[in-house]
């Protein structure tokens, strides 16, 4: 991602946001409510107009870049009042390869399964998507993504209202898909603490990359305080093991 601005009702939500995510990386997209976090996981899915800038995603620009695409929305988008099956909501994360008139095929199945497979999901295939509990619901929408087998995935807050054990499946399948698929993850999150431990790399965003960075490069209160607009002895920062006396050396910090 180049220099992308995006306008939304008339407003500037995102300016100036360059951002590289390799294969193999599993970075937190973190900053505070309204930082423009959605919009630029849209801005990688062509769903939203560019104002100026770029993105590429495995070479291909708009729409054709969506094919590489693996997207979990937040788990309120998905339409769960739909008669559905697991297997069926699974299933169509694959229509771009199925096509919208066609029946899925054995190849078709064996994916889903496979997908239900990795978020420990297969028993309860059968089942209509209404009749799953939040957590449950979480892990078909990732099983949904990961359906085509992309390239790269997208994560909205994956983790949102999740219990212990449901975060922790879901965090070492995501480094799992980054370290052993080398799928390039991308993850807005808002749990600060398991994205500094969980992720390869963060990028603080509010409106514009703020720093991006390991964990460990980003030990710096100064970014932490201009990304969440939060004082100098914030709780945050002890939460977050970052000492509150601002180190020279400021890794990928733009100016
Ligand atoms: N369709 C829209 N029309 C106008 N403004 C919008 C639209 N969608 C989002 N915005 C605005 O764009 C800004 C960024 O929103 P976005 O949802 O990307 O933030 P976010 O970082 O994901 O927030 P949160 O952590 O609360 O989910 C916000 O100020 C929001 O009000």
């Amino acid at each position: 991602m180049r220099d992308v601005a995006v306008e939304l009702g008339g407003r500037l939500v995102l300016h100036g946001a360059d951002l590289d995510v390799g294969a193999g990386e599993l970075v937190g997209l973190i900053g505070p409510n309204g930082a423009g976090k959605t919009t630029l996981l849209r801005s990688i899915l062509g769903l939203v107009r560019l104002r100026s800038g770029e993105v590429t995603v495995d070479g291909a620009r708009g729409r054709a870049a969506a094919r590489a695409i693996g997207y979990v929305p937040q788990r309120h988008e998905f339409a769960w009042e739909f008669p559905i099956s697991v297997e069926d909501a699974v299933l169509s994360g694959r229509v771009r390869s199925i096509g919208w008139l066609r029946r899925p095929g054995v190849v078709d199945y064996r994916a889903a399964r496979a997908a239900l497979d990795r978020v420990r999901m297969s028993h309860l295939r059968k089942r209509p998507v209404g009749e799953l509990s939040g957590g449950q619901r979480q892990r078909v929408l990732v099983a949904r993504a990961l359906a085509l087998d992309p390239r790269v995935l997208l994560l909205d807050e994956p983790f949102t209202g999740l219990d212990v054990p449901t975060q922790e499946l879901l965090t070492a399948l995501f480094a799992e898909l980054a370290q052993q698929d080398g799928t390039a993850v991308l993850m807005t999150t808002h749990d600060l603490v398991g994205a500094v431990h969980g992720c390869t790399r963060l990028c603080l965003l509010n409106r514009t990359v703020i720093a991006t960075g390991t964990p460990a490069e980003l030990d710096d209160p100064a970014l932490w305080m201009r990304a969440f607009g939060i004082a100098e002895h914030s709780p945050l920062l002890t939460a977050l093991g970052i000492s509150s006396s601002p180190r020279a050396a400021r890794a990928g910090e733009r100016s």
